[in-house]
């Protein structure tokens, strides 16, 4: 059964102030506090998003491996709240995460380790990898904690059958254009699937400039937990 739509982390943010400074996210010249106003989440538009990621690296100094860690602990705590283990079919469940070839396929990774000691079974598919330390550090942290990584796609009745949930790690806020295989192949295998998916911080594919309007391009149009 798939869950109502959830928001939380990049994609969309709560209501109120938080600590990297909401002033600094302007809409129409209204600050962030007021145009959240008469909404409990807002969705960050792209260059919001990129905003907060610029501000977090050039003036509070953090790394990416320190944000990314704290994005996929996120992201694995927010699945293990929608679908706790005890309330999933399987014991342990299983979870496939699919993981794109930037950032968001990092937090991917690292959402599966989490979920790892959580009390899931994750299994990993990560077709095109970069060749940079912070990613093959990821992979060989899964691997160390005997995370299977799957060389092929599986095709969606296998999806369905194998797994209680699929994360959707492939594209973030840096998605644009027409989808490029292998994701595209990827992408639509997913869109069949009846398994719920949870994307990580956007239903990958989806326009970023659209969000909360138009997630359905690629994946399914029915509820999906966003992360
Ligand atoms: N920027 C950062 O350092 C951090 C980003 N994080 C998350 O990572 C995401 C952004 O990461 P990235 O900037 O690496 O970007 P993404 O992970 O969104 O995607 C970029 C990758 O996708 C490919 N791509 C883009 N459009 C494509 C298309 N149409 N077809 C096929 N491939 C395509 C690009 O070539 C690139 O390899 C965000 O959503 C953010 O939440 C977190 O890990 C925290 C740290």
């Amino acid at each position: 059964s798939r869950l109502p739509r959830i928001g939380s982390k990049a994609g969309a943010c709560r209501l109120g102030r938080t600590w990297w400074g909401p002033q600094r996210l302007n809409s129409g010249g209204r600050c962030y506090s007021e145009v959240m106003a008469s909404t409990a989440v807002k969705y960050l538009s792209q260059e919001e998003a990129q905003a907060v990621d610029e501000e977090l690296f050039n003036e509070y100094e953090f790394s990416v491996d320190q944000l990314m860690e704290l994005a996929g602990l996120s992201c694995a705590t927010a699945v293990a709240k929608a679908y706790p283990p005890t309330s999933m079919s399987r014991s342990p469940p299983t979870v496939l995460v699919i993981c794109g070839p930037g950032n968001n396929g990092g937090d991917g990774l690292v959402c599966a380790r989490h979920l790892k000691l959580f009390g899931y079974q994750p299994t990993i598919y990560y077709p095109k990898r970069p060749n940079k330390p912070l990613f093959t550090a990821l992979v060989t942290q899964c691997q160390k904690m005997d995370i299977p990584f799957l060389d092929e796609m599986p095709p969606e009745p296998m999806i369905d059958e194998l797994y209680d949930l699929v994360v959707d790690a492939i594209f973030g806020f840096s998605f644009k254009g027409d989808v490029r295989e292998p994701f595209h192949s990827i992408l639509s295998v997913m869109k069949g699937l009846t398994v719920p998916i949870a994307s990580i911080d956007i239903p990958s594919g989806a326009g970023t400039q659209k969000v909360g309007d138009n997630w359905g391009p690629i994946l399914p149009d029915e509820p999906q937990l966003r992360l």
